[in-house]
């Protein structure tokens, strides 16, 4: 066991992110009155090439006249390897307005690429005089990514939050499949023949989560691509849940209502926990580290568990 202490991850709701291109300017104002609890703005790939300038200005336009509530208002850029990356920065930081919370950067793959636009962030942030520092998200998209995925974590204290990319990932790792996320047909095993589907994402989203809990970063579960699978939609959610992540994308709205049923713990799972705790607090008062709580142990690790589904409880409840 390490001496440090492991560090909380900033205290806002991250149960949705609902993505809509920027080029698809009808669809803003529906986003912005969405219950999702954070906007990704898109100049990346659901944005053409031929609309990057528009898409950019679009955005900035936006982000100053669309009242986004206080949902957290995120605009993915374009990823390192493109010539489109370091306008969508300067631009947005030059131009749009302090309601920007923070910037998506896509394709990461090393700490280097964090500290470029951290770089970049913090030369226009200082000669514009922005007051509020900008937030960072990345996505882990790539085999370099998930392979360094621990000092993209902590290449930056701007970074909030970390996705998996399931499409690009795929892509990269050059898994057989064209889904985005979700049960795989060819990723089963046998057994007195039946089939078995594992989760082919698991190992991943696993190195994100430990990554994003050693340095404080909230871990969020990407895109799922059939939007018409609701079943197979919660079924993902709920294992990113419990493993850890806080929350999953949504790329249509149909989503973001399964996407914050997953990721708020239920009345009973809440009622269970904040019962563990006083049984807890009853034990320690007579002296004991364990006890037994419906017939099963609990004892002090039992108390940072359920602290865990309390304090998202007491996020949602929180007045905005
Ligand atoms: C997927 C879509 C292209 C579908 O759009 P559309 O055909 O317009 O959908 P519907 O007709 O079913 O829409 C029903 C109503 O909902 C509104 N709508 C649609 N999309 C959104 C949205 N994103 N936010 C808010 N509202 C939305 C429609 O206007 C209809 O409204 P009404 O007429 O009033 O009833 C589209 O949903 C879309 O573009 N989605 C986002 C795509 C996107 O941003 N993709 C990027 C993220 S995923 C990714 O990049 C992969 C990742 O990087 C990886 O590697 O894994
Ligand atoms: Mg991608």
């Amino acid at each position: 066991m390490s001496f440090r202490t492991q560090p909380l991850p900033p205290a806002r709701l991250n149960r949705c992110q609902l993505f809509g291109p920027g080029s698809r300017t009808a669809l803003f104002e529906k986003m912005a009155k969405s219950a999702a609890d954070v906007i990704n703005l898109d100049l990346e790939d659901s944005v053409a090439p031929d609309d990057k300038a528009q898409a950019r200005a679009n955005i900035i336009a936006a982000i100053g006249d669309i009242d986004w509530g206080d949902k957290t208002l995120s605009v993915r850029i374009n990823g390192l390897d493109t010539p489109y990356w370091y306008r969508d920065v300067v631009d947005l930081l030059e131009q749009a307005g302090e309601r920007l919370d923070q910037i998506m950067i896509p394709k990461v793959g090393c700490a280097a690429d964090i500290y470029a636009v951290d770089a970049l962030a913090s030369a226009i942030e200082a000669a514009k005089g922005r007051d509020k520092r900008i937030g960072f998200e990345a996505i882990i998209e790539s085999a370099a990514g998930i392979c360094h995925v621990e000092e993209i974590a902590a290449a930056s204290p701007r970074m909030q939050a970390i996705s998996l990319g399931a499409a690009d990932f795929a892509a990269s790792m050059g898994m057989a499949t064209t889904g985005i996320g979700g049960t795989q047909e060819n990723y089963y095993m046998l057994r007195e023949g039946q089939r078995y589907w594992p989760d082919p994402w698991h190992w991943a989203q696993t190195a994100i989560v430990a990554a994003c809990r050693t340095h404080g970063v909230l871990p969020v579960d990407g895109p799922f691509g059939d939007f018409s699978d609701t079943d197979g939609y919660v079924a993902q959610a709920r294992r990113s849940a419990t493993l850890g992540m806080v929350g999953k994308w949504a790329i249509h709205p149909s989503q973001v209502a399964l996407a914050n049923e997953v990721f708020s713990p239920s009345h009973e799972a809440v009622t269970e926990a904040r019962e563990i705790l006083a049984a807890m607090d009853e034990a320690k008062r007579s002296g004991a580290g364990a006890t037994v709580y419906k017939g099963r142990l609990v004892d002090i690790a039992s108390i940072k568990q359920a602290e865990v589904i309390v304090r998202q409880a007491e996020l949602i409840s929180a007045p905005a």
